[in-house]
């Protein structure tokens, strides 16, 4: 059986840092960090995933404001408030969740916002430095499998690391960070030809494509670190439960090491967040 790797565990110990360092931060500068989230619309998911951001920040000592807004909103009253918040010094770090309603054009709000409190780091600036290995905000979630592939592995030079999904939000900065750590790097997506075989080549195996139990067993080298990205809701007798992208259950029989959904990726996405946070204020204080 594959060893789990518990994202509960990892974002604890992630989460009491950045306390730790709010608290240094605070009695640096007078000033507490405050986090700004921004809720369209009535999606279930969204809904408890900013409950968890509201609640998180506050246990590590982040204050948080909550913006919701009507699922009709303008485009113009978002942006408005973005800029709203982009010019309030109390704000360091702004996020809007997504997906938004299908009237909202995405990109125009993730660029509305300051490139210096996009604690999502899905700015175009943000996205850039990234892919070009300047300093800057990096993506939650990316960030945290990151975190949960160092604790696994001791050295990922060389590696054959193969993602699976093209997203902005997960794929490509998942790709361009395990460049950074010197990784040899393949993406695979729904045009590419016999995926299985790309990826029985992994070591490491990351999947994030929003299909649910898509990765099995035979698409998995044996000993291979697998990081399920995925959060797809399936029905077993009625009753409603999480699974991944990758069938655990067949896969923990061949990895060597797996994330589980729920209970892996997921947490890490939010104790990153808030590292974010820090790491947005304390630039800030040192412009
Ligand atoms: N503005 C953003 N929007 C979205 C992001 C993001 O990083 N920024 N990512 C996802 C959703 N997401 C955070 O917003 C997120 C998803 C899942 C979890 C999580 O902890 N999942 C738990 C299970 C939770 C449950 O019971 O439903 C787990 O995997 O254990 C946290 C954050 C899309 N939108």
């Amino acid at each position: 059986m594959a060893t789990i790797i518990d994202g509960k565990v990892i974002s604890a110990q992630l989460l009491e840092q950045v306390a730790a360092d709010v608290i240094e931060f605070k009695a640096k500068h007078g000033i507490t960090p405050g986090l700004a989230v921004v809720l369209v619309g009535d999606d279930p998911a969204s809904q408890v995933y900013v409950r968890n951001k509201v609640q998180r920040a506050e246990q590590v000592g982040i204050r948080s404001i909550k913006h919701r807004l009507d699922a009709n909103v303008s485009q113009e009253t978002l942006n408005d408030l973005v800029a709203e918040l982009n010019a309030d010094p109390e704000i360091h770090g702004i996020l809007v969740q997504l997906p938004l309603p299908k009237h909202l054009d995405e990109d125009e709000i993730v660029d509305a916002i300051a490139p210096s409190k996009d604690v999502d780091g899905f700015h175009s600036l943000n996205v850039a430095a990234l892919a070009t290995g300047k300093p800057g905000l990096v993506p939650c979630t990316p960030q945290g499998s990151m975190t949960m592939l160092r604790q696994t592995l001791d050295d990922l030079t060389g590696l054959h690391a193969v993602v699976i999904g093209r997203s902005n939000i997960v794929g490509k900065p998942m790709a361009a960070l395990l460049l950074q750590a010197n990784c040899t790097v393949t993406m695979v997506h729904s045009r590419t030809r016999d995926i299985a075989s790309v990826c029985r080549q992994a070591d490491i195996l990351v999947a994030a494509v929003g299909s649910q139990k898509l990765v099995n067993a035979d698409w998995v080298k044996p000993g291979a670190t697998v990081i399920d990205v995925g959060i797809n809701v399936e029905m077993l007798d009625g009753v409603r439960k999480l699974c991944g992208d990758v069938d655990f259950e067949s896969v923990s029989k061949v990895a060597g090491a797996i994330t589980p959904v729920p209970g892996g990726v997921g947490p890490m996405t939010i104790a990153n967040l808030l590292a974010n946070t820090l790491q947005a204020a304390q630039a800030q204080m040192s412009a």
